[in-house]
């Protein structure tokens, strides 16, 4: 029987990744694509399912209650994977507000709707989850002298910037509709994710859409910050997974030990761009220290082995291949970060841009 998911943000980076993923992956799906298109999403990343009748893509905002209610009377929604967040640290910290709304008041709003629409239909909650998608964040920051120490599931919230905190929030709202309403829910928690379709906000693609334009490459603070990076199309996949086989009410970390300093990764795509493009200009005389982020969380760690053990996930790309394939799609896709660095993008990286034009 085909089965009705309703994907929130898939319009974004890894909710466009995890529709392409489950598209491709089963015939029998339905997936109801509800995205805001804020400055981050962009339906280009859905070009190739434009005319696929499986996908149903509407512009909406997960805190409009009265379109997410009509979407639950329309289709009989069998999941809900809840991607639509607002994700940028720094922006959080400039407008913590707009945080709040999106992350945590929109999840209480889906939540609420699941409730009503699964709680006054004939099968109820039976073979429905609710899988909430949240962030390593979450768990605070981790000291650079003991690389052993790495974060369970158990570890106590700790979130430190105004991003975290309002994952956090959303987390705890949606462990409560399980433990108060007995909603079957799942939430997972993914450390830093790379790949195709990524904002040039975040590191890795800003460092790639810079370096081919000459452009100074701004590392924060002392650029000795440590993030555990994973492949997005791994993060899909055990999404996937704890859909499909995560026990009811866990909550599951993903997360495949690849942990690297952002110097580290900085260097890595200057090598990289300079052998594959030929283009001595590109070099690490490109770096530029700037001034760190506000309470910049040290390190991140994951430690994956729950979803691992319990339902059999591993990372299948490791980041010497992951790296080198995603910036060969970033090459290849000039028109797309052309297209989502004009406008609003450079005026936001004005600095940025001024030095060189
Ligand atoms: C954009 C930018 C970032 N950085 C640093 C800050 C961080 O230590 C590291 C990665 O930064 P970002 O790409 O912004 O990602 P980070 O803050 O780790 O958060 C990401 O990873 C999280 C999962 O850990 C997600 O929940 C967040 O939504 C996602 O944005 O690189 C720089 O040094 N220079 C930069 O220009």
């Amino acid at each position: 029987m085909r089965e009705t998911y309703l994907v929130t943000g898939g319009a974004g980076f890894i909710g466009s990744n995890f529709v392409l993923y489950m598209l491709e992956k089963y015939e029998d799906v339905r997936i109801i694509n509800v995205d805001k298109l804020t400055y981050a999403g962009n339906i280009k990343n859905l070009d190739s399912v434009a005319d696929d009748e499986r996908h149903i893509f509407m512009q909406a905002d997960i805190c409009d209650a009265d379109v997410i209610c009509k979407i639950f009377q329309d289709y009989d929604i069998d999941y809900v994977v809840n991607f639509a967040a607002e994700s940028h640290v720094d922006r959080s910290i400039r407008t913590p507000e707009v945080f709040a709304q999106t992350n945590v008041m929109g999840t209480v709003n889906l939540l609420n709707a699941a409730k009503a629409s699964w709680g006054s239909s004939k099968r109820a909650f039976e073979n429905r989850k609710f899988l909430q998608v949240s962030t390593d964040e979450v768990y605070g920051s981790l000291p650079l002298d003991d690389p052993e120490c790495f974060f369970q599931e158990s570890t106590p919230l700790d979130p430190r910037s105004p991003y975290s905190a309002s994952k956090a929030a959303a987390d705890l709202f949606v462990k409560s509709y399980g433990d108060t309403y007995g909603l079957p829910i799942n939430i997972t928690r993914c450390s830093n994710n790379y790949g195709p379709y990524q904002f040039p906000e975040k590191l890795i693609p800003l460092i790639i859409n810079n370096a081919v334009h000459h452009r100074a490459l701004p590392v924060y603070g002392d650029g000795l910050n440590v993030r555990d990076w994973l492949y997005v199309e791994d993060h899909c996949r055990a999404i996937d997974m704890v859909l499909r086989k995560g026990k009811i009410g866990e909550i599951y970390n993903i997360g495949g030990h690849n942990e690297r300093n952002n110097l580290t990764i900085v260097r890595t795509i200057v090598r990289e761009l300079e052998t594959v493009l030929q283009d001595s200009e590109i070099n690490d005389s490109l770096i530029s220290y700037v001034e760190d982020r506000k309470g910049h969380d040290r390190r991140y760690g994951i430690d994956p082995k729950k979803i691992k053990t319990d339902l059999g996930w591993y990372p299948e790309t490791s980041f010497e291949d992951g790296i080198v394939r995603t910036i060969a799609w970033y090459l290849s896709h000039e028109d797309w970060l052309e297209s989502v660095t004009s406008g609003a993008y450079r005026e936001y990286y004005s600095k940025m841009y001024e030095h060189h034009e």
